[in-house]
């Protein structure tokens, strides 16, 4: 073989392999964790796993046996599912508090085309045997994606998809109150939520269903995005609800919905509110977000001293009429590929390998919450943060006559020399 025709065979060995990545894997792989375990010799694997999901107390995290009852519905209904464990220090005056947390992701179960009742029934029924998986592995707390219950629309700007938005009591609180009822979980169900008190206006709504089926509260997605096909504020607004809290059965949670994610203060606000699980339920496209998707949650763990919980959408969704980015390109009718890889981060920096890359999932994992106190004394972010300093910033910054601080170099003015 030749130059040219070694170039040419390598270049057409690269097109093969994106290509592949069609069907939403990585070169054939389920995951990043699952390509580098096949393809790394065990002692190498080990090492980079070290560098890239970090120890917990010391240790790679441990999985979890769940019983035959989910990994037989995992296995029929053809979802991935994994489960870790993370550990605390052993404390002399405080037992530990070890809850057992469930994130889903899952594509649409119908084309977009057919009727919309029917679009969220076939949802609705997908979801049955991962949830009853959940349920069978005794999780506590279980969180569900963005807008779950219909496609995620939001980039036509097309109007009748606002027929999906239901009221905070309306029929997928209410199918999800069954379950919750049944396994004694917290359950929070991110939907298009249409007020019907408020003059029947939209908003991207989380709603915590208690372990006894009664609905906690709600939080509404406090940051909208205006960036490529994510079109949101057509829809709705900006959300009313602040930065709540929910204190449950099982412990202190709170969700910071999909592009709030890319905004410090607002994972600040979920950890000054006294928060030890905040759920990111999100939907989201490799070509826009793929590199920040590991980094922004486990960060925000780390720096507000809580677990993450963090959920992407599988598939693509392709929808009637194309619709343009406004950045010159093609019109196109699907966002693109939702790369699900949902993973839980924790305050030690440590985190879960990734569900598949396409697949339907549920993730699960032990975490002793007693680790968020722990690292908190360790690091004490709390105590060194200088709130009063951001305060005064963000106070002045507020004002319309504010003028950034920056101090030129006087020869920068000067001619010359
Ligand atoms: N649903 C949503 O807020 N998506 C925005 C895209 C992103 O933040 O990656």
């Amino acid at each position: 073989m030749d130059k040219i025709e070694e170039e040419i065979a390598a270049h057409n060995g690269n097109l093969e392999e994106s290509s592949s990545t069609k069907d939403g894997s990585i070169c054939g792989y389920e995951s990043l964790h699952h390509l580098l375990s096949v393809n790394l010799k065990p002692h190498l694997y080990k090492e980079v796993s070290r560098l890239l999901i970090g120890l917990n107390c010391g240790k790679p995290l441990e999985l979890i046996a769940l019983p035959e009852a989910a990994k037989a519905l995992s296995s029929k209904h053809d979802f991935d599912l994994q489960a870790f464990s993370f550990d605390a220090d052993k404390e002399l005056l405080r037992e530990p508090q070890v809850v057992r947390v469930g994130l889903i992701q899952n594509s649409v179960a119908l084309p977009t085309t057919a009727p919309l009742l029917d679009q969220k029934k076939a949802i609705f029924q997908k979801l049955k045997p991962i949830i009853d998986s959940a349920g069978a592995s005794g999780v506590n707390i279980l969180c569900l994606q963005e807008a779950w219950m219909m496609p995620f629309a939001f980039c036509t700007r097309e109007k009748r998809w606002c027929e999906f938005a239901e009221p905070v009591d309306g029929e997928s609180t209410r199918f999800l109150q069954e379950y919750a009822r049944k396994y004694n979980m917290v359950i929070i169900s991110p939907i298009l939520e249409r007020d019907v008190n408020h003059g029947e206006t939209l908003w991207n709504t989380a709603i915590i269903i208690g372990n006894h089926g009664n609905i906690i509260g709600k939080h509404r997605k406090n940051h909208i995005p205006r960036v490529g096909d994510f079109n949101e504020s057509t829809y709705y607004m900006e959300g009313n609800t602040g930065h709540p809290v929910f204190e449950t059965a099982y412990g202190k949670i709170a969700v910071n919905i999909c592009y709030g994610r890319h905004h410090p203060m607002n994972w600040l606000a979920f950890g000054l509110n006294g928060a030890e699980i905040v759920f990111n339920p999100s939907a989201t496209v490799g070509e826009l977000s793929e590199p920040m998707w590991p980094i922004e949650a486990r960060n925000a763990a780390i720096a507000n001293s809580y677990f993450v919980g963090s959920i992407n959408r599988v598939g693509t969704e392709t929808f009637p009429n194309p619709f343009t980015s406004g950045d010159g390109k093609p019109q196109h009718a699907d966002f693109g590929h939702f790369y699900g890889s949902s993973h839980f981060s924790a305050p030690d920096a440590s985190c879960t390998p990734s569900l598949s890359r396409y697949k339907d999932g549920l993730l699960i994992s032990d975490m002793d919450l007693n680790l968020c106190r722990q690292l908190k004394d360790k690091w004490g972010f709390r105590m060194t943060a200088r709130y009063e300093l951001y305060a005064d910033m963000l106070a002045r910054y507020l004002k319309p006559d504010f003028e950034p601080q920056v101090i030129s170099d006087p020869l920068l003015h000067k001619k010359s020399l």
